[in-house]
């Protein structure tokens, strides 16, 4: 990891500027695929699978048989967690529900809201590296809550055209049974514009690399709904003086593991810090079986040392961090000083990957920066909130005028007009 003692705010926007693969062709190469898949459809997907996932697959549709098969292929510690993890979830999804009161607004007129579910979603679920069944748990239960009628997955199969079974299990355990063995930014295009055999759905989530990631962005710019930008995984640390190295040094290879694009930066006002990471990461890295992907991590990652811990949250807010970290003595006292993060975790022993897995918050979260101005998912990113009035005679006549003045100085005279028509049969009544 690169050291810097106080870098001036003018290096800072290039600090804050995300590794990127391929950049150069990614958009234009994710343009081909969707292109293909439009036009192409199934032909097209299963061309992409043999191109980039080397399997030739003659059935897109995950059948029965595998479904059933799945179970029998999970240890029972595994589902005693996936368990323990889908029910944290809910809990804190099902704390997301409000219920949305009526306001009368001025006498006789009444507005409210409905929150109603959006019928047709798409998963992307993560497999080219590793099987991220938890983000099933992520996307599937809140849809769930939400009352979604429809919910397909899409994601990438082996090189034998099998899921792995922990994403079969997890998925049907939860109900999710319409599954499709397709990965990457084809996926993508095929629940955007639907193909032979995966229907064109209404929104779209999940996390994924950069290519799901730019997909995501292409058909979006096209109309279609995402949830977020939701890319390679992030997290930044500000540790004090208080800090336990080890306890850093792991969270940053829990993130730099997912991917070579990943970043991990380290924000500390203690000069002695980077070295004791240093230290640490080294002994952590070399037993870990992702080595070298987290070591191409690494040296895309950075460490800061600031002159106070304040400086350190003016560079953290600009980074705006997928998941930032406050190693910091009595944490909870720094949380209004927060401005941009997608997920925080406070104190020594709350650990990232809790979150990544089974404390209940959702790790589908805004990376890039576009913490700035998005949320992670939650319940509300499946629903649809539908805003309904009901006015009386009573509730027009007193907000009628207001109407009539605002539409005859907007030089809109129907609009006008709508008002002035009932009033006037209100007034002859
Ligand atoms: N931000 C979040 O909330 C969040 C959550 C979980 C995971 N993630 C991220 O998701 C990512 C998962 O990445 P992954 O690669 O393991 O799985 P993935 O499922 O996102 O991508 C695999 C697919 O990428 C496509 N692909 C691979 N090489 C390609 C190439 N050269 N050209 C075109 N397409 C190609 C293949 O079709 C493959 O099926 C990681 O970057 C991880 O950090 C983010
Ligand atoms: N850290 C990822 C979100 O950036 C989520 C994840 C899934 N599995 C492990 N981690
Ligand atoms: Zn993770």
């Amino acid at each position: 990891m690169k050291l810097y003692k106080n870098p001036p705010q003018s290096e800072w926007d290039n600090l804050v500027k995300r590794p990127v693969l391929d950049s150069e062709n990614l958009e234009e190469l994710v343009k081909q695929i969707i292109d293909e898949v439009k036009i192409s459809g199934d032909k097209a997907l299963k061309n992409f699978a043999l191109k980039f996932d080397k399997v030739n697959l003659e059935n897109l549709i995950v059948s029965q048989t595998e479904i059933e098969s799945a179970s029998g292929k999970i240890y029972s510690e595994l589902k005693t967690a996936i368990s323990i993890a889908a029910a944290n979830i809910k809990k804190f999804h099902l704390s997301q529900i409000n219920s949305e009161l009526s306001v009368e607004t001025m006498k006789g007129v009444s507005c409210w809201r409905k929150s109603v579910p959006i019928e047709n979603v798409g998963l992307y679920i993560p497999g080219g590296s590793a099987p991220l069944f938890s983000t099933i748990l992520m996307l599937g239960i809140p849809a769930q809550i939400a009352g979604c009628k429809r919910i397909i997955l899409c994601t990438p199969c082996d090189e034998n055209g099998q899921i792995n079974p922990a994403i079969l299990y997890t998925a049907t355990n939860l109900g999710i049974t319409e599954i499709y063995k397709i990965g990457g930014a084809q996926a993508i295009a095929a629940m955007a514009y639907g193909t032979e055999c995966i229907p064109k759905v209404d929104k779209i989530f999940g996390p994924g690399n950069q290519y799901v990631t730019k997909a995501k962005e292409l058909v979006q710019k096209n109309g279609i709904a995402i949830d977020l930008p939701a890319g390679p995984s992030e997290v930044l640390v500000i540790a004090d003086e208080n800090a336990d190295a080890d306890f850093i040094a792991s969270d940053l290879l829990s993130q730099a593991e997912h991917g070579a694009d990943s970043q991990v930066i380290l924000l500390t006002d203690d000069i002695s810090m980077p070295e004791k990471i240093k230290y640490s990461l080294n002994g952590q890295l070399k037993i870990l079986p992702r080595e070298n992907i987290a070591q191409k991590a690494i040296e895309n990652s950075f460490v800061v040392v600031f002159d106070s811990i304040d400086r350190c949250f003016e560079f953290s807010n600009l980074y705006a961090p997928e998941h930032l970290i406050l190693a910091i003595e009595n944490a909870e006292n720094y949380i209004a000083q927060i401005q941009n993060a997608g997920s925080v975790f406070l104190g020594n022993y709350t650990c990232e990957s809790a979150g990544d897995y089974a404390s209940g918050t959702n790790h589908t979260l805004p990376t890039n920066g576009y913490a700035k101005s998005h949320s992670g998912v939650s319940l509300d990113s499946f629903v649809k909130k539908i805003t309904f009035q009901k006015i009386t005679k009573e509730g027009l006549q007193s907000i009628g005028q207001t109407i009539e003045v605002m539409a005859e100085a907007e030089q809109l005279l129907a609009h006008k007009n709508a008002v002035s028509i009932r009033l006037k049969k209100i007034n002859n009544e």
